[in-house]
């Protein structure tokens, strides 16, 4: 039998798959096809996911293991920040390390063990790195600019403006009222820019932020390949960089912002390098739910019946964190 776990970042729940405890790995299409099974909240386990995060060995030197970030539709996402943090968990408990970097599809990436955000509720450390705003990175088109920074785009919003920005994966961002958090905006927006467009013709992850005060946030965010998610750590991140960009009265780069979203509250830090470099530190809880056991026969054929899933008794503790937090929206 092989072990898979049940692991959430605030509330953005993945499966986790270790392929190096086979001893045949699934192939590429049998991770998709198992990615489009598993995380399906009808027809998955445990009421689904949002996506399946796959470890494997890395060949580069300096990293202990690598993920890939399958979506529910069977999309591949370039990063995954709540993801990279349950990853870190699990490769720091199986080699028993605390600091060490991870390989990603873009970037080998410096994690780290930080203090328990509170009691039962284990934090990580990740970078989110690296931040481009090229037209060619994220990719978008039609919309005569190469960058979006605090910028109308009457094509997709009359009211609203917007920050586009891939850490590598792509971000658009809004800053926005009460009303506007709460109307049905994000969902449409979300909605066209990840079907058929001429603008954002990949998909984009699509996040909404309030500004709560000074270094703090509330962000949702629409996800390419998911929909609403509890919460998106490279949206997150992303978001608070066009924070410090779009109101630097209100945000300082390398102080610790915090951002609230719907599955519970992260901490952010931006780095500023030479020449309009970023990249951004994001901490927050890596939480195992379930520990679950199936058959390496029933992972190659999607078979899903017959697994043993476990509670780990984890939840208790983030959700007496969640409580304690008083996030200002919800
Ligand atoms: N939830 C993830 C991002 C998934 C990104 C994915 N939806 C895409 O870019 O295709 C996070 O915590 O960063």
């Amino acid at each position: 039998m092989i072990q898979i776990q049940k692991v959430h970042g605030s509330m953005n729940t993945f499966f986790l798959l270790d392929q190096t405890e086979l001893i045949q790995p699934l192939t590429q299409t049998e991770l998709v096809n198992l990615a489009k099974h598993i995380t399906d909240n009808n027809q998955g386990l445990l009421n689904g996911s949002d996506g399946l995060l796959v470890v494997d060995h890395s060949d580069h030197p300096s990293c202990i293991g690598s993920m890939q970030v399958i979506n529910t539709d069977g999309s591949i996402a370039s990063m995954c920040g709540n993801g990279l943090r349950t990853v870190s968990r699990y490769l720091a408990e199986k080699f028993g390390q605390t600091e060490f970097r991870v390989e990603t599809q873009d970037a080998d990436l410096h994690v780290s063990q930080e203090a328990n955000f509170a009691e039962g509720v284990p934090t990580f450390s990740v970078e989110i790195s690296p931040v481009s705003f090229n037209r060619e990175s994220l990719p978008f088109s039609n919309l005569n600019t190469d960058t979006l920074i605090n910028q109308a785009i009457p094509e997709i919003d009359d009211n609203l403006t917007f920050t586009a920005i891939a850490v590598p994966n792509p971000h658009l961002i809004s800053f926005v009222s009460e009303d506007t958090m709460t109307s049905n905006s994000l969902a449409n927006i979300g909605a066209t820019l990840n079907s058929k467009n001429p603008y954002f013709y990949d998909g984009v992850n699509v996040s909404y932020a309030q500004i709560i005060g000074h270094n703090s946030l509330f962000v949702r965010t629409f996800e390419r390949g998911v929909g609403f998610t509890n919460a998106c750590g490279t949206g997150m991140s992303a978001t608070s960089l066009a924070f410090c960009l779009n109101h630097p009265e209100m945000a300082d780069y390398e102080q610790t912002i915090t951002v609230f979203n719907p599955g519970g509250m992260v901490k952010t830090r931006v780095h500023q390098l030479k020449n309009n470099n970023y990249y951004i530190d994001l901490i927050g809880n890596a939480t195992v739910t379930h520990q679950i056991l199936i058959s390496e026969q029933d992972l190659h054929t999607n078979l899903l019946d017959n697994v043993q899933a476990q509670e780990t008794g984890e939840q208790l503790a983030y959700d007496s964190f969640i409580t304690n937090i008083k996030a200002p929206i919800k």
